[in-house]
């Protein structure tokens, strides 16, 4: 039962967010005028299924991305969910695995994955970011053929023979074209859309993409200037487990190749170079538990994790 004291610590509660809010407004008119070279202001967000967290984390998401659109950005929001694909599964007992950070995907998993990602979680986030005063739409790569997709020939150099062999996935996919006119339409109005990495093959066939995967396709497609990709990490570490504030492509390939990143940071780095060499002018890999870790990056000097762009 909500007492009366309960009430008035709410009351207290939401004076405090309120006078957050109005210093994080100023902070980013202040701010402004770094956008204006920038025609379109695209910034592609990654929520990882890591960095949603618990439900005030949601709703403090939800309220920065509400804030961009307010300011002019056009966000989109593509979304992982992998931890709760895995809970998914393990309730219905089905086992699962890994290969480089990618799920291996069988007839009966890509079902479970779609219902979890375009199903439960997009439809969470949307609810998220309508809750926050937003109007935003959730889509996957099969609506519009937003994200046409093939299957995902992964290889492997066996230690033994050397000699490259081709690991099966399953329905993993990687997208083949992205559609951007899907996006286009929405920016010019206040639509956000948050989009679940859900790809269609050429018959029809449902894929499984890797989110960070898809969130670098699209911010390449669109011309985004930013992609930042939300983990539960403060950044990318060194051997030693220091976060590197900076990399360029090269490094970021030889911290693949010498096992300095492992599991899901693979994918992201991937996409982090890809992402860059098409163009993005700065992919950031960042810790979305930090409160408005979003706002912090675009607009402020405290910009953390780690920053990934082309040098030449
Ligand atoms: N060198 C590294 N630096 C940081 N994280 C790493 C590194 N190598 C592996 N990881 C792992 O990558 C994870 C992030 O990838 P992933 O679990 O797929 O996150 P998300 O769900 O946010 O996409 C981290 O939690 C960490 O365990
Ligand atoms: C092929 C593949 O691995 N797909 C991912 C899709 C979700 C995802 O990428 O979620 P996170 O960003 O939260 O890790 C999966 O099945 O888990």
């Amino acid at each position: 039962m909500t007492t009366h004291s309960d009430a008035k610590h709410d009351n207290r509660d939401d004076r405090q967010r309120t006078r957050d809010w109005v210093a994080t407004a100023r902070t980013l008119s202040e701010a402004l005028p770094f956008l204006q070279r920038y025609e379109r202001k695209i910034v592609v967000i990654k929520y990882g299924g890591h960095a949603m967290g618990d439900a005030e984390r949601s709703r403090e998401f939800a309220r920065d991305i509400v804030l961009m659109k307010q300011v002019g950005i056009n966000p989109i929001v593509v979304h992982g969910g992998g931890p709760q694909i895995g809970e998914m599964l393990e309730r219905l007992r089905i086992q699962s695995t890994f290969v480089d950070g990618l799920r291996v995907t069988d007839e009966a998993i890509v079902d479970v994955v779609e219902m979890v990602l375009a199903g439960s979680i997009n439809k969470q986030i949307v609810t998220a970011i309508n809750g926050a005063g937003g109007k935003a739409v959730g889509l996957c790569g099969k609506d519009g053929n937003l994200v046409r997709a093939k299957k995902l020939l992964r290889t492997r150099k066996d230690p033994e023979s050397n000699i490259e062999k081709v690991i099966d996935l399953g329905f993993v996919g990687e997208p083949d074209q992205v559609n951007p006119a899907v996006l286009e339409a929405f920016f010019g109005s206040d639509i956000i859309p948050v989009i679940a990495p859900i790809g269609v093959g050429a018959n029809g066939e449902t894929f499984n993409i890797n989110a960070d995967t898809v969130a670098g396709a699209i911010a390449a497609a669109v011309g985004a200037m930013r992609l930042l990709l939300l983990t539960d990490v403060p950044g990318v570490k060194d051997k030693d487990g220091h976060v590197i504030p900076e990399m360029t492509l090269a490094q970021a390939e030889a911290a693949i190749a010498d096992g300095t990143v492992t599991g899901g940071m693979i994918p992201k780095l991937e996409t982090c170079i890809d992402a860059a060499r098409r163009g993005v002018e700065a992919v950031v890999v960042l810790d979305g538990r930090v409160p408005h870790a979003v706002l912090l990056e675009l607009f402020t000097e405290h910009g953390a994790g780690t920053l990934i762009r082309r040098t030449d």
